[in-house]
């Protein structure tokens, strides 16, 4: 067991060891990931980072279990997931891991509150009311809880979003940029709520975004080009990561 993985369960959230990922064949192949090990601590803010086409979506995928890998290892929570089934993968994905996604993804015929619960209920699980409450309540969604998504604002989707991530109490929450569809004060917002659910109720956050203002909100940046681990930054700021950045030829 690597020194990486040795540690799940006690500090680390999720974990990577050499993982590979190859799209296509032949001449054609690329290595969107190549021989990738990193260590996301739990009850921490990571943001991954690097110019288009380094591999960020399919490193944030892959860690999700939303894509199958051609090598390596990804632990969850101390769960090796390569080797998981569909329905193993279904339900970790459903019970352990939180999504936030760019375009919010919420169903358009349920209120803001069918929404933040639709997952616990597919699973057949009670929501922990005082969790449900203090999300709700940290989050500015008391009124909205009747509203259906069309009925309010990107921001406040995005907010529902969050809630809808973060109920089920999961190992880890990934955010696909997910302020990249909102002004820069409901993206605030957002972020705002993503560290304080770090900060202040002990969640793990990983996203994945182009900007450095948003991963100046992070405890962590990593940094990847060409599918390799390229640096990482700790308590960034929007400068250090633009510097960065530069650096790598964004
Ligand atoms: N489904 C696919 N089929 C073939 N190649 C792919 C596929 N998905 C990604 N790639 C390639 O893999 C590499 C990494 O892509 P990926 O989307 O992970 O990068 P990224 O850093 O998220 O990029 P961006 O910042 O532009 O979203 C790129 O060269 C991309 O063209």
């Amino acid at each position: 067991m690597s020194a990486l993985v040795s540690d799940v369960g006690t500090r680390t959230a999720v974990a990577a060891a050499n993982l590979v990922k190859v799209y296509g064949k032949g001449d054609t192949a690329v290595r969107a990931l190549d021989g990738v090990s990193v260590a996301f601590a739990a009850g921490k803010f990571t943001a991954i980072m690097g110019p288009s086409g380094s591999g960020k979506s399919t490193l944030m995928h892959c860690l999700a279990g939303l894509d199958n890998v051609d090598g390596g290892s990804v632990h969850v929570g101390g769960t090796e997931i390569t080797s998981l089934g569909d329905k193993e993968l279904t339900k970790l994905r459903r019970d352990r891991v939180g999504f936030v996604f760019q375009a919010f993804n919420l169903l358009p015929t349920l209120t803001a509150e069918a929404n933040i619960l639709l997952g616990l209920e597919l699973a057949g699980r009670k929501p922990d009311r005082e969790w449900f409450d203090t999300i709700v309540d940290v989050l500015g969604l008391r009124d909205r809880l009747k509203h259906k998504p069309t009925e309010l604002s990107g921001g406040q989707q995005q907010r529902v979003a969050c809630a809808r991530a973060l109920v089920a109490r999961p190992d880890v929450v990934f955010a696909d940029e997910p302020t990249g569809n909102l002004d820069s004060r409901s993206g605030a917002e957002v972020l705002d709520f993503l560290r304080m659910s770090v900060r202040k109720l002990g969640q793990t956050v990983i996203m994945v975004t182009h900007d450095p203002v948003a991963a100046s909100y992070a405890d962590r940046v990593v940094l990847l080009a060409d599918g390799h681990l390229a640096g990482e930054i700790d308590n960034p700021t929007a400068d250090s990561v633009l510097a960065a950045l530069k650096h790598l030829g964004a």
